[in-house]
């Protein structure tokens, strides 16, 4: 996903792609950090210093070894996490470096350790309530997605200005007016707003999130939002994701004609 991080007041800062492996300064655990049994390890510091990239992937890690653990697994090696979380063995061990964890040699990571340690890193060992703005073909398909309340994001709140739809429950939750969204996100005490409406009323919606008292906001409209510095704010483009997945393809392409000897601008250059 791409992240965007906007700044109400002085220079919004746009954060890149998660895929920033090197951003923000990534503060690497020294070999005398480092627990002799792969013991949790929750230093908030630490935890602040991950890259995104690696958050992402953190995230990854945690539902695969959630399904190992229902599998009745109770350690797992590196090379069996990695593989089944598609990602190579030498990153993965980097990113588990970031928790404190090392695993023990021949034996691997213990799987509730260190389920245990990434949901702590994640803050995930309270539930963020959930709150969709804007309830048309992408809000009704999140307010109906029935797997956010069991990794911990409950959708307790939709809205939306459409009369038609105000009062009609959606995933078994009845639509409020747009001008509900500060009171009812205060009392239900959202913390996670998703803005799912156009891009000319986000910015208001934004607003309106933010005076409920909402910490972060998922935006998919394709604007980009100025909000106060306690507020999160991200932007999922999935047009950005199909435009990198090109960039790949492209360049695999390339690489492909470069080895069989046809250079860029087609010309043989060996034979
Ligand atoms: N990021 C992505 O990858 C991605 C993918 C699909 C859609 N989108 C974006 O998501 C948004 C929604 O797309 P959609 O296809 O669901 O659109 P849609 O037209 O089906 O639904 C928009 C909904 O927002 C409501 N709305 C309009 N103004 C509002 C306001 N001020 N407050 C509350 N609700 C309001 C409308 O009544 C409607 O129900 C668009 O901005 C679209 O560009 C993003």
């Amino acid at each position: 996903m791409v992240a965007q991080r906007g700044r109400r007041g002085g220079s919004a800062r746009q954060a890149g792609t998660p895929d920033a492996d090197n951003a923000p300064t990534a503060e690497m655990p020294t070999v005398a950090d480092a627990p002799v049994n792969g013991a949790a390890v929750a230093d908030p510091v630490r935890a602040r210093s991950i890259p995104e990239a690696a958050v992402a992937r953190l995230a990854v890690y945690l539902r695969v070894l959630s399904a190992m653990a229902e599998q009745g697994a109770t350690t797992v090696s590196s090379e069996e996490l990695s593989a089944a979380a598609g990602v190579n063995s030498a990153k993965l061990r980097k990113d588990l470096s970031y928790l404190g964890s090392y695993g023990t040699r021949g034996v691997g990571y213990e799987v509730s350790v260190l389920v245990g340690q990434i949901e702590r890193t994640l803050g995930l060992t309270r539930k963020h309530k959930v709150a969709v703005v804007g309830i048309g073909n992408l809000g009704h398909a999140l307010a109906n997605y029935g797997g956010f309340p069991g990794r911990g994001f409950p959708v307790e709140a939709l809205f939306d200005l459409d009369p038609d739809l105000i009062g009609v429950p959606v995933g078994g939750l009845p639509v409020s007016h747009l001008d509900e969204i500060p009171q009812v996100c205060a009392e239900r005490e959202i913390s996670i707003g998703v803005i799912a409406t156009p891009p000319t009323a986000a910015q208001s919606v934004c607003d309106r999130l933010v005076a409920g008292g909402v910490q972060c906001i998922l935006n998919f409209a394709p604007v980009v939002l100025q909000a106060p510095p306690h507020v999160e704010v991200r932007k999922v483009d999935l047009a950005v994701e199909l435009q990198i997945l090109s960039f790949h393809v492209a360049r695999r392409a390339d690489q492909e004609a470069s080895e069989n000897g046809v250079a860029n601008n087609g010309m043989v250059v060996r034979s």
